[in-house]
């Protein structure tokens, strides 16, 4: 048996449903430059479920699903009540959130390619309902229900603050969306397709990808970009603050990757997005300190930024409060998930690696009084 820590360089299963080949990321094929630039959230989400692009009633047809299922029960919206909401991260609430969901669904436990695909529309409409109805609970404010006459980004901004979005904001959270839905084998994807792989649910599946999501090695980095940013608080204290991190060999949030070399492809859309819209909020300094921070963390240590590092300055400049940098990006994501999950059911087999044994030998039972 070889033993690869955190599973590097191994292959575990097959998939149709986007790929990293030298660096370049596609969703079934398609580029996601491509994607970024031309594409909506819900076409992706169609792409990514039927490995194919929609035509114009499909495109349709799933946009009316997902508005005619985000509604979630009361007893949902009540609970987020019963404890102290301001102490609690909302990716925690995330993930108790979408797990209770489950637990109105009639069909949660039929396994059925049909009852699991409605399954997935019910839970990414939900999801964005449910970070937006947290977000404006712990503030005193009523939830807002969705419009069925906007796009799911802009519905989501919509739900969020009450306030039809500008259409840049629009253009920017759904790229935002559209560059975060799916990432091969990512680690919440790896733990979806663990947990589905037992026969498991489909709420199951997502509740444990939250709940992988969360950790700052992987979704979480967003949010610590930006309290990054706000620590360092002007492009003149840059250079000091990452330098010294460097030295003692902490690691910069937002940089760095398991899998890309030269970079990430979705840095860049984001990296744009971030240099408009913090022009436009007339707070370009976030831009600019992530543009020093980048030139000093890629030069000097060849690491390039990931994802999370512009999107941070992106949902700022969106009016976004940073805690729900990372549920935004379960949001989008669930959309990869629920795709991985119904691919791992279609040719499911058990996923049960093996452990490199590295205790003691073999030990003869010791009564307790004679230890
Ligand atoms: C959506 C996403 O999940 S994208 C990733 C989001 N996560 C982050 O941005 C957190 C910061 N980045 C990291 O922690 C890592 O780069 C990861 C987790 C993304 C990838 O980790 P791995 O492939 O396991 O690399 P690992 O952590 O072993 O790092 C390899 C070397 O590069 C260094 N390194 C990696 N990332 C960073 C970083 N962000 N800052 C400073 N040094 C880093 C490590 O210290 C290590 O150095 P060493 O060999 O001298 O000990
Ligand atoms: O693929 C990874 O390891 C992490 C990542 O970038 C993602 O999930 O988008």
């Amino acid at each position: 048996m070889t033993t690869s820590k955190g599973l590097e360089g191994v292959v575990a299963t097959q998939s149709a449903i986007s790929s990293i080949i030298d660096d370049t990321l596609t969703y079934v094929g398609y580029d996601i430059d491509d994607l970024a630039i031309n594409a909506s959230f819900e076409e992706v989400v169609y792409l990514l479920w039927h490995q194919r692009l929609p035509k114009a009633d499909e495109l349709a047809e799933l946009k009316q699903q997902l508005a005619d299922n985000m509604s979630v029960p009361q007893a949902v919206l009540d609970h987020f009540k019963t404890y102290d909401i301001k102490k609690v991260h909302p990716m925690a609430a995330l993930r108790t959130a979408v797990s209770m969901i489950g637990l109105f669904d009639e069909e949660a436990e039929e396994m059925n390619p049909e009852a699991n695909y409605r399954k997935a529309i019910r839970i990414q409409a939900k999801i964005a309902t449910l970070v937006t109805a947290f977000a404006r609970i712990r503030k005193g404010q009523e939830p807002i229900a969705p419009k069925s006459d906007l796009s799911f980004a802009a519905n989501f901004l919509y739900m969020l603050s009450g306030e039809n979005p500008a259409d840049i904001e629009e253009e920017a959270f759904n790229k935002a969306l559209v560059l975060h839905a799916d990432h091969e084998l990512n680690a919440s994807t790896f733990t979806a397709r663990v947990a589905v792989a037992t026969l498991s649910d489909v709420y199951s599946g997502v509740t444990a990808a939250i709940g992988a999501l969360k950790g700052p090695l992987h979704g979480g980095a967003n949010e610590q970009v930006m309290k990054m940013l706000t620590e360092i608080g002007s492009v003149d204290n840059v250079d000091s603050y990452i330098n010294e991190k460097l030295e003692n060999k902490e690691k910069i949030m937002g940089f760095g990757h398991r899998v890309y070399r030269k970079g990430d492809p979705r840095a860049k859309h984001l990296r744009e997005m971030s240099q408009k819209l913090t022009k436009i909020r007339g707070e370009e300094k976030w831009y600019e300190m992530s543009i020093k921070i980048d030139e000093i963390v890629s030069g000097q240590k060849n690491l390039p930024p990931n994802v999370d590092f512009y999107s941070a300055s992106v949902y700022h400049s969106l009016n976004i409060e940073h805690d729900l940098f990372t549920p935004i990006f379960a949001v989008s994501r669930a959309s990869g998930w629920l795709a991985h999950i119904l691919e791992q059911y279609a040719d499911n087999r058990l996923i049960r690696p093996r452990a490199e044994y590295i205790g003691p030998g073999m030990q003869k039972y010791v009564p307790i009084n004679e230890r």
